[in-house]
């Protein structure tokens, strides 16, 4: 079946806190140059691979990964809110193949997510009700993580699945790369907030703009320099691009938590839906990469990156 990728960075700060001109101006031409790729592969079904920010996971019980076959965004950083167009039939196809070929996968049938699944499809596709989907999360934040073999057999195992769909499939990867925004961390939090990430109470309007007034106040103070966080790797983000554009995903295997976490700050474990992607596009055979942007934003906290690729004919 044909299938296609994009992958795409997302940022809550997007569209608030804006760079340059002429970045933004860059960004916005990579981004048609994407959308203009989906247009052409002309998508009916977007497998989309994305982590969540302590909004519908929690420590009470975190999966690794979890696909839902009905989806609800919370509308986090003036995201819509609301339901997302889920193919529940094809997402209780693909969980069974995914168990069927002995990969471990949590579903739900009611999965809560935030801007990490709706940026990408706001962006692309202009809402959440535009096109059928299958959304997949991937933990990218929440420790302990297991190692990234495990998200590449998820997403070959998917790929796999997906191929036996009548279907025009696009992997869409949400997330990365080089990034460490203040994103709440459980090992050492007072205990209201420990509170919060475990048990998921819903927060209040005016905890939520505090939340959203703290990742503000980060790129502030990575734009001036005074972060204290992980600064931007561009190298590292374009180490990463390369390998899993040249679809070197055995090397990608020998990649370290520790690794992600000391080349690329605390959410670039994110780079886990872009692993997941590209191992689902490669379960089709070999794959090229049609256009590639990246660069480095700090008013985003974001190495930023949009890519698309094709299988080989
Ligand atoms: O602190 C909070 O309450 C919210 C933190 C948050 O959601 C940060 C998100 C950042 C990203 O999604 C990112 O940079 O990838
Ligand atoms: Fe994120």
């Amino acid at each position: 079946m044909p299938v296609a990728l994009v992958g795409l960075s997302h940022s809550p700060l997007m569209g608030t806190n804006q760079p340059a001109d002429e970045t933004v101006q860059r960004v916005d031409a990579a981004l048609e140059e994407a959308r203009a790729f989906v247009r052409d592969f002309d998508p009916d079904l977007v497998v989309l691979y994305a982590p969540d920010h302590y909004n519908g996971f929690f420590y009470e019980k975190m999966p690794p990964f979890c696909l839902g076959t009905s989806a609800e965004s919370v509308g986090d950083f003036g995201s819509e809110a609301g339901p997302l167009r889920v193919d529940t039939e094809a997402a209780k196809t693909i969980a069974g193949s995914v168990l069927e070929q002995d990969v471990d996968l949590t579903i739900s049938a009611r999965m809560k997510v935030d801007h990490g699944f709706v940026q990408p499809l706001e962006v692309l596709f202009g809402g959440i009700d535009t096109v059928d989907v299958v959304p997949v999360y991937i933990n990218g934040v929440a420790s302990p993580l297991g190692p990234v073999r495990r998200v590449r057999a998820l997403g070959e195992a998917i790929g796999r699945a997906a191929a036996d769909l009548d279907r025009r499939v696009l992997f869409l990867a949400s997330g990365g790369l080089s990034h460490d925004p203040p994103v709440p961390v459980l090992e050492g939090a007072p205990p209201k907030v420990a509170d919060a990430l475990i048990e998921g109470t819903p927060p209040t309007p005016e905890q939520r703009a505090r939340g959203e007034k703290r990742v503000l106040q980060g790129a502030l103070d990575y734009v001036a320099g005074t972060s204290g966080r992980r600064e931007l790797n561009p190298e590292w983000d374009r180490l990463v691009l390369d390998t899993l554009g040249k679809g070197d995903l055995d090397r990608v295997d020998t990649w370290t938590n520790a690794w992600f976490e000391a080349e690329g700050g605390g959410s670039a474990h994110e780079v886990r839906t872009w692993i997941a992607a590209h191992a689902s596009l490669s379960a089709q055979g070999s794959y090229t990469v049609r256009s590639r942007f990246y660069e480095a934003i700090p008013e985003w906290i974001a190495g930023f990156a949009v890519t698309t690729a094709a299988p080989d004919a």
